[in-house]
């Protein structure tokens, strides 16, 4: 059965912190099997994410049960409910099933960085993008996902930082970010990607360009817009840079250029998966970087806001585990 938490305490936040018990105990002996999972499975599930089904998650617990594995979902009942549960350092179990898209596993990442013990981490991808899930070619399909959970085959999610905050895919600023920022949410439910594209359309003609400095290990590139990446992929299917995260290392893809004309062009080379070879564009591996504008410049963190400039990027010096498919 789904809970919403709706019996439960609300969710533990600084200075009210409230034990709960945060899965259910099986009353029967677990089944013996060569795949049981020790201990529990949390299936933390935004319901507003895109392409989000009840039916799915009920699916994929039943095959856990079915492998011995005891796990309970809950949906969260609101924007941030992940990274408060996540930041608890009494929240402790060990697999944290996140079923969304890039924010509500942003949120997860954000959230265990600082945790003494975090649990292993897995993904049933809904969500409008879903990049991570490409990225790291997880299933779609419940008992494959029920398999990789009770599987244990792991990989480091290598993450990055801006201003402090993780991000596993990319953070930008400039065009793509305004574009973040100027998305309607009930647009983006009802039309998913489309949205992104029509809402990009009608900021294209009539915004301010901002020029953005951005200094990497010491040498400063001016740039309309720039994109930080942990990740192979960027809004999609579409490669952007060489890596990806479960690779150490970011890159910056700096274009010198906004006008829809040269937008368009870029849109082009992203779909062709040569960017970097796009008039104006480059690819540069880097450590640090900082982004900074005269006027602040709106930002996005894996698809969701973040504010404006400046930013400053580096890559985190550690990694949490995520659970992958067996090869
Ligand atoms: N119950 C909720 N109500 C409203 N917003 C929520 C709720 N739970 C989580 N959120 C917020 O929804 C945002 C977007 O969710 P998520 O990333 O899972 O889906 P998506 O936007 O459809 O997918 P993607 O980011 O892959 O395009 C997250 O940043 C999260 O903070």
């Amino acid at each position: 059965m789904l809970s919403t938490g709706g019996s439960r305490p609300a969710p533990k936040r600084k200075g009210s912190r409230v034990k709960v018990s945060l899965w259910s105990v099986p009353e029967e002996p677990v089944l013996e099997s060569a795949r049981a999972v020790e201990g529990s499975v949390l299936i933390m599930a935004n319901p507003t994410s895109g392409g989000f089904s009840a039916r799915f998650l009920e699916d994929v617990r039943t095959r856990l049960g079915a492998a011995g594995c005891t796990a309970e979902i809950r949906l969260t009942r609101h924007a941030g409910e992940i990274g408060e549960l996540c930041s608890d350092p009494e929240f402790r179990v060990k697999t944290l099933v996140i079923a969304g898209g890039d924010g509500s596993i942003n949120e997860a990442l954000t959230g265990l960085q600082d945790h003494p013990e975090p649990p292993r981490l897995a993904v049933i991808p809904f969500g409008t993008a879903n990049v991570l899930a490409l990225e790291l070619g997880l299933p779609r399909n419940a008992q494959k996902i029920a398999d990789m959970i009770v599987g244990e085959v792991t990989r480091p999610l290598h993450f990055g930082l801006a201003n402090g905050r993780p991000f596993v895919l990319m953070v930008s600023s400039g065009f793509d970010a305004e574009v973040v920022h100027g998305v309607p949410l009930a647009l983006k439910r009802k039309l998913k990607k489309l949205a992104y594209v029509i809402t990009a359309v009608r900021l294209a003609f009539k915004r301010d360009t901002t020029d953005l400095d951005v200094a990497i290990d010491g040498k400063v590139h001016h740039a309309k817009m720039a994109v930080a990446s942990n990740a192979r992929h960027y809004g999609g299917p579409f490669v952007i840079c060489p890596g990806g995260a479960t690779e150490a290392g970011l890159h910056m893809v700096i274009l010198e250029k906004d006008d829809p004309f040269s937008a368009f062009l870029y849109g082009l080379a992203l779909l062709s998966g040569r960017i970097e070879r796009a008039r104006g564009a480059r690819v540069i591996p880097f450590q640090q970087a900082t982004i900074t504008s005269l006027r602040p410049a709106a930002a996005q963190v894996d698809g969701d806001p973040f504010g404006a400039t400046p930013l400053t990027i580096t890559a985190a010096d550690t990694a949490i585990p995520i659970l992958v498919p067996a090869s």
